[in-house]
């Protein structure tokens, strides 16, 4: 029970440092902003907010229908999202991490070559070096719905997200729960993609972060292609509990359940293990996930104590 009570300080702390960081950057800006007679009268932050309401009205995506799934009782595919990932959940692996699988070999090498070559279309979008993210330093692109995690707000998309992204993951997901409740709810109702490149000699990493709760689904999927990586999972940053998992090249990840919302996860950059690797992340943002509280259905258990890991020998630090 105190796990719960512990979660949800968590929460609290991370939402009293994000509100601390917004205020932080409004001073800022109003400290660099040059202020005229005239818009003395006007607040920086009435202003802001002035222009937001102009920009989503104007802009905001009109509340998607979610595909009707043939014969199911319930068509609500975010419902049965979450369903899943919380049932998935209460199934520990060996490794303790309940609601995380890897489905080894998802891909064959001709589908990882198909799916680069929509990644490397450099006509459609150009890498961006993302690090502002805080997420650390990789190459990163996405397609589908334009999810604005500072805000909490899911816009129009700028970009569909590749035929061959639909055919290859998404299709597959949709015919079948490979043993995952819900995945198949998610084939239907996924509307973002995110791939990242990663070469080790840049010095590429993924800091340890939780993919925002409020925007993204329950349920999230990452696609190693190119190179195998180690991801390493974090409890709580001051238990020194680590759970490092090896994520195959060809290989599907899911995280649900509390996998996707207690754990951090994070590649630093010597567990790239092959030098490169690029990955496809899929979520479902937006829908209203989470606003009626995504934590209350999950039970948690005790933590698993000390290090447990698939590192096959690696240094454990
Ligand atoms: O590279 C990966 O497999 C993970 C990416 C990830 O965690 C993210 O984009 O949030
Ligand atoms: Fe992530």
């Amino acid at each position: 029970m105190h796990h719960v009570v512990r979660l949800q300080e968590h929460v609290n702390e991370c939402l009293d440092e994000r509100a601390k960081r917004e205020e932080k950057e409004e001073k800022e800006e109003r400290e660099h902003s040059v202020i005229t007679d005239a818009e003395k009268t006007e607040t920086l932050a009435s202003k802001n907010c002035r222009k937001r309401k102009a920009f989503e009205e104007k802009e905001e995506m009109p509340s998607i229908p979610i595909p009707t799934i043939p014969n199911a009782k319930n068509n609500d595919a975010f419902l049965k999202i979450k369903r899943g990932s919380i049932e998935m959940s209460k199934i520990s692996s060996p490794s303790h991490i309940s609601g995380h699988k890897v489905i080894e070999n998802f891909i064959t090498e001709e589908e990882e070559t198909e799916l680069l070559r929509a990644v490397y279309d450099m006509s459609e979008q150009t890498w961006n070096d993302r690090n502002a993210s805080g997420n650390g330093r990789h190459n990163g692109k996405s397609w589908g719905v334009n999810a604005d995690r500072a805000r909490r707000k899911v816009f129009k998309a700028k970009r569909e997200m590749p035929e061959a992204f639909q055919r290859i993951v998404l299709e597959k997901l949709r015919a079948n729960e490979y043993g995952y409740k819900g995945l198949r709810e998610f084939g239907f109702a996924c509307n973002e993609c995110n791939a990242i490149e990663y070469v080790r000699e840049k010095g590429h990493e993924l800091r340890p972060h939780v993919d925002d709760r409020i925007l993204s689904s329950d349920i999230i999927i990452n696609l190693s292609m190119v190179g195998t990586c180690i991801m390493r999972y974090r409890m709580n940053k001051n238990q020194g509990i680590e759970i490092a998992k090896k994520l195959p090249r060809f290989s599907l990840q899911i995280q649900g359940g509390r996998c996707r919302f207690e754990w951090e996860h994070g590649i630093r950059n010597e567990d790239l293990i092959d030098g490169k690797r690029v990955s496809l992340t899929f979520r479902c943002s937006g829908r209203g996930n989470g606003k009626d509280g995504v934590y209350k259905d999950v039970v948690f258990e005790e933590p698993p104590r000390g290090y447990v890991n698939d590192l096959e020998g690696r240094d454990r630090r």
